[in-house]
């Protein structure tokens, strides 16, 4: 590949000295003499290489070198400077510049920098090349573009036309169920079914039932024939959530269907066969769980053929930002209110915050937010306890907070939330928890008792509401 390079250098002489040298690493030169002219060309044209002398006899080389970094990032710049100049070359390599040179320099000094200056050049092209091959901001079901999520997206892509078994690792909340569906989604499976099973939430003596399907009569209550979750995803794809949770009877089992692809229903003696994609996820460390012996060690091999670790919220980046938005926007229609915006203080919380519960809690946050206050903007003192005690930059300070209440210290135009916040907090500021339970089964009761419907109008999975329920009944017990 042939170089260009737009060398603007006034002496006449030491000009065609460097064009020389130049077109000797096989670069194809223009050489200009005033910094005027080098504008013009670069509007014109724009070079791999500017090679641009300090001092000239119109406009400082420095002068161009900034405008030159602001508007073409892409170009790599090499600044000339006299022997006395040095400190002046010093602050253009702050400015952008790549590198310098010091007059006199002969041919090898200049081949030397002009390589390093191309061979810097090839990879951050590689790197942006690299990074727009990579899907944007969205990808199946998930919002995100920070460079870790990027790499989650690439292996999904991956894997989701093979059928090796998949085994989703990562906190609470951060979207492993969400993963599981785009790998099914992308994959060649996409038209048949997702089948998510929930090994928490299911009480033990029914959970090979829920999996395998059973015979009428095989236990009390099995008044007919049922098909298990394999049967149902016959051809599609198995989720087994919270795998670690399922206990060691069952895990052989479950090893030998995967190993022989065949099952008998709990009551049967008929062998059935399935093709399913098999797909698992905890948020326990799985490899400690083996050491401590709760999971077999011959499962883990055969479910951690790919795994894929998703990380938490706080690694994410600004990544935050833009699932709150979306958050907002949807919230917001939903429950009929207006807001459109985060201010800058209520953006630095949402930064600050470590979100323990990852993007589940994000949704609870925003949920509670929209659903207590009115406006357009969402503001610093609209979040909830923990959230509020971040000291925001933006905040600047201007309240500060103790475990019961928020007391005022200044800033007219806040004071009145502060006060409603500060009358209110010990009669209706409620433990998340204890909000997200009141939400949950008032929609429960609203539908009747129905779990599968009150969890699709909550948009969570059915699951998800068993597997808190047991969650609220021990928080209940340490209360
Ligand atoms: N990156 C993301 N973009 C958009 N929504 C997300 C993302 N990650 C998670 N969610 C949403 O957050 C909620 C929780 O996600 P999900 O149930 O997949 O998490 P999980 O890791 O399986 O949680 P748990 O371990 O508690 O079962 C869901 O409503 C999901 O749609």
């Amino acid at each position: 590949m042939e170089y260009s390079a737009l060398l603007v250098e006034d002496s006449m002489s030491l000009g065609a000295l460097y064009t020389e040298y130049l077109r000797a690493e096989g670069i194809n030169v223009t050489h200009v003499h005033y910094g005027e002219d080098a504008l013009r060309e670069l509007v014109k044209w724009q070079p791999d290489l500017l090679i641009l002398d300090i001092k000239l006899p119109d406009i400082s080389g420095l002068d161009i070198l900034k405008q030159v970094y602001g508007k073409y990032p892409n170009i790599s710049t090499i600044m000339i400077t006299a022997h006395g100049s040095i400190d002046i070359a010093i602050d253009a390599m702050r400015s952008g510049a790549f590198d310098f040179l010091v007059k006199p320099f002969d041919s090898k000094r200049l081949s030397i920098t002009v390589r390093n200056a191309l061979k810097q050049k090839h990879l951050l092209e590689l790197v942006t090349q690299y990074e727009k091959s990579l899907p944007k901001g969205r990808y199946q079901g998930f919002i995100g573009d920070s460079l870790v999520m990027q790499s989650v997206y690439k292996t999904i892509d991956c894997v989701a036309k093979s059928k090796a078994s998949v085994f989703i690792t990562g906190e609470s909340g951060t979207g492993k169920e969400v993963c599981a569906q785009a790998i099914h989604q992308t994959g060649n499976r996409a038209d048949k079914p997702f089948i998510a099973l929930n090994c928490a939430s299911i009480p033990k003596e029914l959970i090979e039932s829920e999996i395998f399907g059973h015979c009428k009569g095989a236990f009390t209550g099995a008044h007919s024939n049922r098909d298990g979750a394999a049967t149902r995803a016959d051809n599609g794809t198995l989720f087994l959530d919270e795998i670690c949770e399922m206990d060691l009877d069952l895990q052989s089992k479950l090893l030998r269907f995967i190993q022989t692809g065949t099952f008998q229903r709990v009551g049967g003696t008929k062998e059935e066969h399935v093709d399913i994609r098999l797909i698992s996820a905890t948020n326990r460390k799985p490899w400690e769980e083996v050491k401590l012996g709760h999971f077999r060690e011959d499962l883990f091999y055969r479910l951690h053929v790919i795994p894929i670790e998703l990380p938490p919220l706080r690694a994410r980046g600004n990544d935050v930002l833009l699932l709150a938005k979306k958050i907002l926007k949807t919230y917001s229609k939903e429950e009929g209110k207006n807001f459109t915006e985060f201010s800058p203080a209520a953006t630095n919380t949402l930064l600050a915050y470590t979100w323990p519960g990852n993007v589940r809690q994000l949704q609870n946050v925003i949920r509670q937010i929209v659903v207590l206050n009115e406006g357009t903007t969402v503001e610093h003192l609209m979040f909830p306890h923990p959230l509020i005690q971040i000291q925001s930059s933006s905040a600047e300070k201007q309240y500060k907070c103790d475990n019961d209440s928020l007391i005022y210290e200044q800033n007219d135009t806040r004071r009145e939330s502060t006060l409603l916040l500060n009358e209110s907090s010990s009669h209706s500021i409620k433990p998340l928890w204890l909000v997200e339970k009141q939400t949950i089964e008032g929609a429960i009761a609203m539908c009747d008792g129905n779990i599968p419907k009150a969890a699709a109008l909550l948009d969570i999975s059915p699951s998800t509401i068993y597997r808190k329920r047991m969650s609220w009944e021990e928080l209940e017990t340490q209360q």
